[in-house]
């Protein structure tokens, strides 16, 4: 698709694209079932603790997202997470929800409460882990199995069966192991790589091997410690597998699970299978789950990351200017996971990202001007500092000799705060040439001070803050604070400003009015 604009917005092509890529799946492919567990071993990812509330919408927003099955939580554990998976069940959701539960009867007994459509049952299989974690034989455990799957289908429930560390199980054992829950009954019997120790051709030798002898669903779990909980769970499905169990973004124990959007955008772009995902939702789901677990992705993150469809390098941006499949994979688009492309300004670019970024802003250097604007940023960059747009548009108007008046001028800024007193910032400026002022409170000063700055924006209602990030790049108490905030209009379009000081707010405020400047100019 050519490429349009540096940052491609919520345009008719975007929904074109994801509207005709979801509703053309092919019914002939293969189709893998997506059985999410982020609100289970997701939520094990140390320090996680969701509320029933916060559980909630994130399993609303899967079923939006189309996943077969949503493991809701582990109702015995605790009676607040009974009361989730209980109301999640009561959602009536296209998706199947699923309690997880030990091979205990009370396990069993606090999912079958929760009205559950489908019961996780597990048991550790692995000789470490039957020798120091249950403490059970490989008899005792058959029987155990046996007895527990058939006590949940006596239910009228379905069932699935996890050998737990059966990657670490005699083989032997293993096999006979699931042919015994498919006797009891089990409806999919899952292979969890418990300890993440598998690599793509071990686990799809074992998935084959275990595939031989099985008719009913076979499920994976994969784990990441190694990194390869996706390359082992990509495996699994290329040996057999039907189903594959991911969590968004990949959280869950230690180093977590195989990662939902990169497991499914692998099935569908790499593998051409077909899953049930709404892949336009991705970009989405995966903000929510960053925004309520508060763990946070790394830019590089692949599919939804910031930078998985960002262009900072001159020969890759001059490449997709032209024809956006010179750098990026072409059979996964921004568009087909609600993501967006972007030209960065910075160190390495070159002249006709400068020339394409400054376009937006309605400004035409000449060839002299844009080598003039494209050397500054380098110089800028050069030193250290992270270049924003705003940077970009301020050097090319001082070349250029185009600059504008500001529309808002800060002229004073005072705040106060204290261990016994609410802080409250108050601001004065000059907007459109007429003085306003406004006060307001926050949870610290900094927050007072943004939310002062946020009053005087009522002046522009269709304008919005949408990121807001402080970091220190000196140490001490001293430090040198560099604040990037982003801002958005009605239409989606959006300006990142930067300001470094040693006073905190005062950096905060100055990055938040040059942000509100450049947009206003902009228009
Ligand atoms: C690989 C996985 O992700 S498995 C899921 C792991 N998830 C969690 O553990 C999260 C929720 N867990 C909890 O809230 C608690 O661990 C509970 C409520 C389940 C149990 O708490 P406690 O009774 O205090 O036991 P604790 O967690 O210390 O120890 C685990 C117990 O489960 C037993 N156990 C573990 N797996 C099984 C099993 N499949 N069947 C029967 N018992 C089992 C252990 O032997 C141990 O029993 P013991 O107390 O008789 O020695
Ligand atoms: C319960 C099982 C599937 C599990 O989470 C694991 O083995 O990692």
């Amino acid at each position: 698709m050519k490429f349009r604009g540096h940052r491609l917005n919520k345009s008719r092509c975007k929904t074109w694209v994801s509207v005709f890529y979801n509703e053309n799946k092919n019914t002939d492919k293969r189709k893998i079932k997506v059985f999410d567990t982020t609100l289970r071993d997701g939520e094990q990812t140390p320090g996680i603790s969701l509320t029933v509330d916060q559980k909630i919408k994130i399993a609303e927003q899967l079923d939006e997202l189309g996943v077969n099955y949503i493991e809701a939580g582990f109702p015995s554990s605790s009676e607040a997470e009974k009361s989730a998976v209980e109301k999640i069940a009561k959602l009536d959701l296209d998706a199947s929800v699923c309690g997880l539960a030990r091979t205990k009867k009370n396990d069993i007994d606090a999912c079958i409460d929760s009205n559950v459509d489908l019961i996780h049952t597990f048991i550790s299989t692995s000789d470490i882990q039957l020798k120091h974690t249950i403490k059970k034989d490989k008899e005792e455990v058959k029987e155990i199995v046996s007895e527990k799957i058939e006590y949940i289908k006596e239910h009228d429930v379905s069932c699935l069966f996890s050998a737990m560390d059966a990657t670490r199980t005699e083989k032997s054992f293993l096999k006979n192991l699931f042919s015994l829950a498919e006797e009891a009954g089990a409806d999919i019997i899952n292979i969890p790589d418990t300890v993440g120790v598998m690599t793509p051709e071990r686990m799809k030798k074992l998935v084959s091997d275990i595939r031989k002898d099985l008719d009913i669903t076979i499920d994976v779990h994969c784990h990441n410690d190694f990194g390869l909980a996706v390359a082992n769970t990509i495996s699994a499905i290329e040996a057999g597998a039907d189903q594959v169990q991911v969590t968004i973004n990949g959280i869950g124990e230690r180093a977590g699970n195989a990662c939902l959007q990169e497991t499914v955008m692998s099935l569908e772009s790499l593998l051409n299978l077909e899953t049930n995902i709404k892949t336009e939702k991705l970009y989405e789901i995966s903000k929510l789950v960053e925004r309520l677990t508060g763990i946070k992705l790394l830019p590089n993150s692949p599919i939804v990351g910031e930078n998985a469809f960002s262009h900072e390098s001159g020969i890759h941006a001059h490449g997709v200017i032209s024809n956006s499949e010179t750098f990026e994979p072409g059979i996964m688009t921004p568009e087909m996971v609600g993501h967006k492309r972007r030209l960065v300004a910075g160190k390495h670019m070159g002249k006709h990202s400068v020339k394409e970024m400054l376009k937006d802003s309605g400004l035409d250097p000449s060839e002299e001007e844009l080598k003039e604007i494209t050397k500054r940023i380098k110089e800028l960059a050069n030193k250290g500092k992270k270049i924003t747009e705003v940077d970009l548009y301020t050097i090319a108007e001082v070349v250029m000799g185009s600059a504008k008046e500001k529309t808002i001028d800060l002229k004073e800024l005072a705040v106060m705060t204290g261990n016994n007193m609410i802080p409250t910032a108050s601001v004065r400026a000059n907007i459109k040439g007429k003085e306003k002022k406004a006060s307001e409170t926050g949870v610290g000063p900094v927050d007072a001070a943004i939310n002062a700055t946020q009053s005087l924006m009522n002046n522009f209602p269709n304008i919005s803050l949408t990121s807001f990030r402080i970091e220190a790049i000196t140490g001490g108490s001293d430090a040198i604070a560099e604040i990037t905030v982003e801002v958005q209009d009605e239409q989606g379009k959006a300006i990142k400003a930067r300001s470094e000081s040693e006073d905190i707010v005062e950096a905060s405020v100055k990055a938040l009015i040059s942000a509100i400047n450049r947009l206003i100019q902009d228009k």
